[in-house]
């Protein structure tokens, strides 16, 4: 399959740059460090199950959600357990808030526990999302790379490594006409985790 490095390829210009903004040193190394072995260590971790060609199995990552009381994540029918901002996780909503200029009031947490674990395609597009749903993502760990595809032209495919640090804002018409993944990979990898804020409407 032929693929582009988003930010290196001559393409680039292919892609619209009004679908993302991107940090790559928006935590410091340390910064980075500390967050990532905290929340390996103690947030509370689950594995969900999701509906698969009419049969639940289990997601390949784990998850847990933090955010604003009044809010539930959901997913796939099934409420996602909420747990109260920690004052790290709340500090951090602050900081993207400031220096981007958007809102959150929760953050899904994935991790990835090596190379077997992935997320599959998909659109985070659920109408408690709102139309054009602004999504920022914080990775910490094992470097591993974020796909996007062009829904009607699954040729038009685009891969971002996103390394320990880095921030990657998804935004305008991105979930509309893009899917994203985490592919599984045949090389041995070490944990990653990924942070994405959100806005999300009562439901
Ligand atoms: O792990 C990532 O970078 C992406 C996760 C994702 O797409 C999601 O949680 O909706
Ligand atoms: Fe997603």
């Amino acid at each position: 399959m032929h693929q582009l490095s988003l930010f290196e390829a001559e393409e680039f210009y292919e892609f619209p740059k009004d679908l993302l903004e991107y940090k790559e040193n928006f935590l410091s190394r340390e910064e980075a460090d500390l967050l990532k072995d905290m929340l390996l260590n103690s947030a509370p971790w689950e594995q969900r199950t999701q509906k698969m060609y009419d049969k639940m199995v289990l997601t390949p990552r784990l998850t847990a959600w933090y955010g604003d009381s009044k809010y539930n994540e959901s997913a796939d029918n099934n409420i996602i357990k909420r747990n109260e901002w920690t004052p790290q996780l709340y500090a951090l909503k602050e900081r993207i808030e400031k220096e981007f200029g958007y809102h959150f009031n929760g953050v899904l947490l994935n991790l990835y526990r090596d190379n077997n674990d992935s997320v599959a395609w998909h659109r985070d597009k659920e109408s408690r999302y709102g139309k054009r749903p602004v999504i920022a993502s914080i990775s910490l760990g094992q470097t591993r790379n974020f796909d996007f595809r062009k829904m009607d032209h699954h040729q038009s495919k685009y891969s971002l490594p996103l390394p320990h640090g880095s921030l990657l804002i998804m935004k305008g018409d991105l979930q509309e006409h893009w899917e994203h993944r985490i592919a599984k990979s045949t090389i041995p990898m070490k944990e990653r985790i990924n942070l994405t804020f959100r806005l999300v409407n009562s439901i």
